[in-house]
């Protein structure tokens, strides 16, 4: 269960872009979470993924109040989440083979072991072929890097997906199989999600309930 309790976030030295936000996420379910343009929901999902530490409020993981954030936070609560952002190659290191792209919370947490079986284990749920592996992102298209993107965030079996935009940028048929490879691994885990955008039919279709930003507070 993640909650969100009159959240205030922002950056350094402007007037906050999150203002006294409230959402809850119950275990297993769906939050679909709309708003326009610049509202602050990609800010909001990265404080819900504890890689943002909001100016005030609480977040409570499993009704435990989160302290610390981003690498402070303890790695228990760190790798229950999994992140696929909007923009794939502003979060994917161009130095890095697709393979080591998905491989890298792996071996960020000591589990260098793993890389071989699950990097085998998730190409094919999200639809990459073998070839790809082993091409960096300026070799593969945008929807391919964001494929590996959400391979990488499901790597460490996540407890709560969030997908900010995760497929603002993609052709439809991309875009229905980035969908379908989320809801296929929340079918076997009963993992939950929070997918931030602007595209009301798409997160109606896709979440258990959709949230408006106006209706937050
Ligand atoms: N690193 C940053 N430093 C300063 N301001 C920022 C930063 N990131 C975002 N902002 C500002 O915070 C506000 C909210 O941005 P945010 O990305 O959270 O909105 P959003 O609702 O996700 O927008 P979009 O749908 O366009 O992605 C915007 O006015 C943006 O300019």
């Amino acid at each position: 269960m993640l909650e969100l309790r009159s959240i205030t976030a922002g950056y350094a030295g402007n007037a906050p872009v999150v203002r006294d936000v409230s959402l809850t996420v119950a275990p297993g379910e769906s939050v679909g979470l709309l708003g326009p343009s610049g509202c602050g929901k990609s800010t909001l999902a990265r404080v819900a993924a504890l890689l943002h530490r909001p100016d005030s409020g609480t977040l409570l993981l499993d009704g435990e109040p989160v302290r610390r954030w981003r690498h402070r936070a303890p790695r228990d609560r760190r790798t229950a989440f999994g992140m696929v952002f909007q923009q794939a190659r502003l979060s994917a290191d161009p130095r890095l083979p697709l393979t080591d792209l998905i491989a890298e919370p792996l071996r960020a947490t000591g589990r260098r072991r793993e890389v071989p079986g699950r990097v085998a284990e998730l190409a094919p749920v999200v639809g990459l072929t073998p070839d790809l592996l082993t091409r960096r992102p300026h070799e593969v298209s945008d929807g391919q890097l964001q494929r590996a993107c959400l391979a990488r965030a499901l790597v460490l079996r996540p407890r709560l997906l969030v997908c900010d935009e995760m497929t603002a940028m993609l052709d439809a048929s991309t875009a229905a199989a980035l969908v379908a490879a989320v809801e296929d691994y929340r079918a076997a885990t009963g993992a939950a999600l929070l997918a931030v955008g602007h595209d009301r039919v798409l997160l109606e279709r896709w979440c258990d309930r959709t949230v408006h930003w106006g209706g937050l507070t």
